[in-house]
C-alpha cells in the first residue's frame, strides 16, 4: 500500500506527516522507527499523524523516532495547524487540535494562503515532574515535590535540574558554559534515563544570554538530540521565570539549534510562536 506523505520541520525539528483524517495509518510505532531513520528511511526526528476528532478541529499524535509516542509536541502542532489550513481542511486561522496532552488553540499568521507563523496556547505548566523510587531496587515510584534547582548527581557531576511539564516530561539544566561544547550523546542518555526519571525525560541545556534570552540545545526521550523542542523552549522559559533568570508576562526568546522561538508565560498559560516549514512532499511503501 502507498501512502502520501509531507516532510515538515519547526526549528529543524523534523517530522514525516501522515494525513489520516480519512484514512487510518496501520502500526504508526514501528512505522516511525523505519521512515525516520535518515540514511535507509525518509529521515525525521519521528511521524505526525493528523486523524479526526469528536472534540477538536483535528487530532494530533506524534511517534518519536523509537516509535514511543509521546503526548505533546510543539513544533509538531504548528506543522499541524500550517497543514490543516493550507490543505482547506481547517480553512480559519483559529483552530483547535486534540493531544494526548488535552486541546489546545492555535492563532495562525497568514499571507498569500500560506501560513507564516503560528502562536499556540501550550496551556498551563505543572512542576511536579519527577518522581521517587519507592525502593532500592526501584519497584514502585511516588511524586515527589516540585524540583525547582534541586542538586542530581548525572555523570560524575552535579547539576542544578528544574523539572515541568508541558504536556510531557522535562528536565531544565541551566550552565554557565558555553552549552555548544558539552558532550551531548553522553550526557543526554544519562538524564533520559536516571532513575528519577521513570518514564524517562526530555532535557533541555540552557545559556541565559544577554538581553533576557537563553541559547538551549535539547536531548529529547526517544529521538535523542533535536534540533529544537516547542515544549522543551516552554518548559525552559517556564524554568528561567521559576529561577530568577526570567520575567513572568514578558516575551522569552529561545535560540536553537535550528531556529528561535518566543515563549510568554503566565501563572495561566504558557504561548509559544513559531515558523512552521514544508520542505517536501512524497509517497511511501508503507
Ligand atoms: N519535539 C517535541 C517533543 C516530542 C516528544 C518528546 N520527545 C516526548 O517523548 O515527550 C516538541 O517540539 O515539543
Amino acid at each position: 500500500m502507498v501512502r502520501p506523505f509531507v516532510k515538515m520541520h519547526g526549528c529543524g525539528n523534523d517530522y514525516i506527516y501522515f494525513d489520516c483524517l480519512r484514512e487510518p495509518l496501520p502500526n504508526p510505532e514501528a512505522l516511525s522507527v523505519r521512515l525516520s531513520e535518515r540514511h535507509f528511511g525518509i529521515g525525521g526526528d519521528g511521524i505526525v499523524l493528523i486523524c479526526p476528532s469528536h472534540t477538536a478541529d483535528a487530532r494530533m499524535r506524534m511517534f518519536n523516532l523509537d516509535g514511543s509516542e509521546g503526548k505533546m509536541c510543539g513544533n509538531a502542532i504548528r506543522c499541524v495547524g500550517k497543514y490543516l489550513y493550507e490543505s482547506g481542511a481547517v480553512p480559519r486561522e483559529e483552530m483547535s487540535i486534540e493531544t494526548l496532552s488535552g486541546i489546545r488553540r492555535l492563532h495562525l499568521a497568514t499571507a498569500g494562503g500560506e501560513v507564516s507563523s503560528v502562536r499556540v496556547d501550550m496551556g498551563r505548566a505543572e512542576l511536579a515532574a519527577a518522581h521517587i523510587p519507592v525502593d532500592a531496587a526501584g519497584f514502585g515510584v511516588e511524586p515527589c515535590e516540585p524540583v525547582i534547582g534541586r542538586p542530581l548527581q548525572v555523570g560524575g557531576r552535579e547539576f542544578a535540574v528544574t523539572c515541568v511539564s508541558m504536556g510531557n516530561p522535562h528536565c531544565v539544566v541551566f550552565l554557565e558554559e558555553d552549552v555548544d561544547a558539552l558532550d551531548l550523546a553522553r550526557l543526554g542518555p544519562l538524564f533520559e534515563f536516571h532513575p528519577l526519571f521513570p518514564d524517562r525525560i526530555n532535557t533541555e541545556f540552557c545559556n541565559p544570554l544577554p538581553g533576557g534570552e537563553f541559547k538551549m540545545r535539547v536531548w529529547e526521550r526517544g529521538s535523542g538530540e533535536t534540533l529544537a523542542c516547542g515544549t522543551g523552549a516552554c518548559a525552559s522559559a517556564v524554568a528561567a521565570c521559576l529561577t530568577g533568570r526570567a520575567e513572568w508576562g514578558h516575551d522569552i526568546k529561545i535560540r536553537l539549534r535550528g531556529g528561535e522561538l518566543t515563549i510568554h508565560c503566565t501563572d495561566e498559560a504558557v504561548y509559544m510562536t513559531g515558523g512552521a516549514t514544508t520542505v517536501f512532499k512524497g509517497e511511501v511503501e508503507l
